[in-house]
């Protein structure tokens, strides 16, 4: 049998000795689309952050690919999408050296980018629909564009499994449905995801199952719940970091 992708194991995180998950378990296989939901504030980032080690577990385990975090090395084969970038402020960078960034971790610093390195960059912008954009300061681009050149630049770094959080938050429709593209290609190529989210939309025909998190524990591990309560109504009034297709996003000028 195989190793799930992730696995966490009675996890227990939170922050300055007050927990959020209490007691968490799930185990991700290959070739899943798994989504987080649960309302605003439940620990939805916290148990993404705390798969990818990025807060600390109090209690519990988390393996990735079959390795306990504490001894996992293999980055590479994990693309992360952070919710917002917190370095705001104008970056000068290009559509193209943003999404280039996304190959470091399997080129290394030293060595200058090689054909596959290009070739990789140039599927990635394609497979998000920003090809026409590639030479453009990132910080010209709609919100929407910007979560699109994160999640391209995930992509370039050729991962097996992809970690997203909330990446259709506040995107225009065109963005999110580009973002669908992208991720039916990352799954035909065998990919494996999870995923934080507020509504579905588009992406709703692509998740296996769903995970709701709920008074620091997983309340539903299963089916994709249809949507209920103000969530139906497309006109409801859920907070979204930017306005669609604002251009101040993730890099404000
Ligand atoms: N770095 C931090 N330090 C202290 N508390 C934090 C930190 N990050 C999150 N929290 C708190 O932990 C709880 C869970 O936050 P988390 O961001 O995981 O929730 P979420 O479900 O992803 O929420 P949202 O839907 O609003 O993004 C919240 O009460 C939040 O205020």
């Amino acid at each position: 049998m195989t190793e799930p992708v992730i696995t966490v194991a009675h996890g227990v995180v939170g922050y300055d000795g007050r927990p959020v998950l209490r007691d968490v378990s799930l185990a991700v296989d290959a070739g899943e689309v798994v989504a987080v939901l649960g309302a605003n504030g439940s620990g939805k980032s916290t148990l993404i952050r705390a798969v990818l080690g990025l807060v600390p577990l109090h209690a519990g385990s988390v393996s990735l690919f079959g390795t306990p975090l504490r001894r996992f090395r293999q980055w590479k084969r994990i693309g992360y999408v952070p919710q917002r970038l917190g370095a705001g402020g104008g970056v000068p960078a290009t559509v193209r050296e943003v999404v280039a960034s996304g190959r470091l971790a399997r080129r290394g610093v030293l060595r200058p980018p090689g054909r596959a390195d290009r070739a990789a960059v140039d599927a990635a912008l394609a497979s998000v629909g920003l090809a026409d954009r590639a030479g453009d300061p990132v910080a010209t681009l709609s919100g929407g564009q910007q979560q699109r050149t994160l999640i391209a630049r995930a992509l370039a770094g050729e991962p097996e499994l992809l970690v997203l959080d909330e990446p259709t938050a506040g995107v225009d429709a065109a963005s999110q449905e580009a973002f669908a593209g992208a991720l039916r290609g990352f799954l035909d190529g065998g990919g494996t995801v999870l995923l934080v989210a507020h509504e579905l939309g588009p992406l709703r025909p692509l998740i296996s199952r769903a995970v709701v998190v709920h008074q620091g524990g997983i309340a539903h591990d299963g089916a994709v719940p249809e949507p209920a309560g103000h969530h139906a109504d497309p006109d409801h009034d859920h907070v979204h970091p930017h306005a669609p297709d604002e251009p101040a996003g993730l890099w404000s000028s």
